[in-house]
């Protein structure tokens, strides 16, 4: 079988995603003129015109204005379902997605809003295509540490629901240390942590998530590279790095994707997995991804199987769902071959 035919067929988990990442322009535009709010584009073309990053903050700024335009309940079920069509069409079985709560309760917009619009179209999607999803609540690392541990106490109704507490926004200048106490209480009441380190910060960032944070998977992680013990730590740890090519290029981590590091890393033994981070603002979903590792980077069978495998190991699902998914997979490859 082909490898693009390959990519296509596997069932796949994504690991690293933000909710809010996944608001396309066209439905930017409607949810604007729905709520009446102004945007500084004339019309979608130009929104997807204005994607052009020169650094993580740069897209960050646009990130958080697109997000103005969620006000209520249908706004953030249509912005789940939308993606979960998505992850039906890239046969995506499993996905655990990450949501900023601060963008929201700090326009206003509640728990009460937001997550009620999330489950409905998890509960839909559940039942229509068997996807499992599981939510990763992340904290704002721009703001402080106090915010964040309000967010926390803010969610309690819907722990049930959560499955884990991440770290994103601006990286530099916001290291893991500044999250220590929050992270100590998630872990207390059961939470997975994982944390954005290593994206645009040093390979301290990523020790100070796994030392001080005690996460459970790096988002990102991509400087580890730069750091031997690093990459050992990581390695014989079997930590998971949820790696995001487009991203990467779109926020210049690496020069083009023929640059990218994530085979050497995959070659080093380390436990990495591919993602579409932001997919409306970085041009591709989790397929789209993977393709574009089979294009510039020669990717060949045996890396695409791996890394498909790595984002069932990777992933916060039970032992068994995992062994039947890595079975299934197997299973898969042996047929096509
Ligand atoms: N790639 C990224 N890095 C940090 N924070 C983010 N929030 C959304 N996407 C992000
Ligand atoms: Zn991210």
């Amino acid at each position: 079988m082909k490898l693009i035919h390959l990519i296509e067929q596997l069932p796949k988990t994504e690991l690293h995603l933000h909710i809010e990442g996944t608001l396309e322009p066209e439905l930017m535009w409607a949810l604007a003129e729905k709520h009446g709010v102004a945007l500084p584009y004339d019309s979608v073309e130009a929104i997807k015109a204005a994607y052009q990053f020169d650094s993580l903050q740069s897209f960050l700024d646009l990130y958080y204005q697109g997000a103005d335009v969620l006000r209520d309940e249908e706004d953030f079920y249509q912005l789940m379902r939308s993606y979960l069509q998505h992850c039906h069409a890239d046969n995506i079985v499993h996905t655990e997605i990450m949501f900023d709560p601060q963008t929201h309760t700090e326009r206003g917009v509640g728990f009460d809003v937001f997550m009620p619009g999330f489950q409905r179209a998890i509960d839909e999607a559940k039942k229509q295509w068997g996807i499992s999803v599981y939510l990763i609540m992340s904290f704002l690392r721009h703001l402080s540490e106090a915010a964040a541990i309000e967010t926390l106490n803010k969610a309690r109704e819907y722990y049930p629901v959560i499955k884990a507490v991440g770290l994103d926004s601006s990286e530099q200048g916001n290291p893991p240390e500044k999250f220590v106490k929050v992270f100590t209480a998630a872990r207390a009441l059961g939470f997975k942590c994982v944390a954005h380190a290593g994206e645009e910060g040093p390979p301290d960032y990523i020790w100070q998530a796994l030392d001080l944070l005690k996460i459970d998977r790096v988002d990102h992680g991509v400087r580890a590279e730069e750091d031997e013990q690093l990459i050992k730590r990581l390695r014989d740890s079997g930590m998971a790095l949820t790696v995001c090519p487009q991203s990467n290029i779109k926020l210049c981590v690496f020069d083009n994707m023929a640059q990218h590091n994530i085979l050497d890393l995959l070659e080093q033994g380390l436990c990495v997995t591919v993602n579409s981070d932001d997919p409306s603002y970085f041009g591709g979903y989790l397929n789209d991804n993977y393709k574009a590792l089979m294009t510039h980077l020669a990717m060949n069978e045996t890396a695409l199987v791996q890394l498909v495998k790595n984002s069932f190991i990777g992933s916060f699902l039970p032992a068994e769902e995992k062994n039947k998914w890595l079975r299934c997979i197997d299973n898969l490859v042996a047929k096509a071959a």
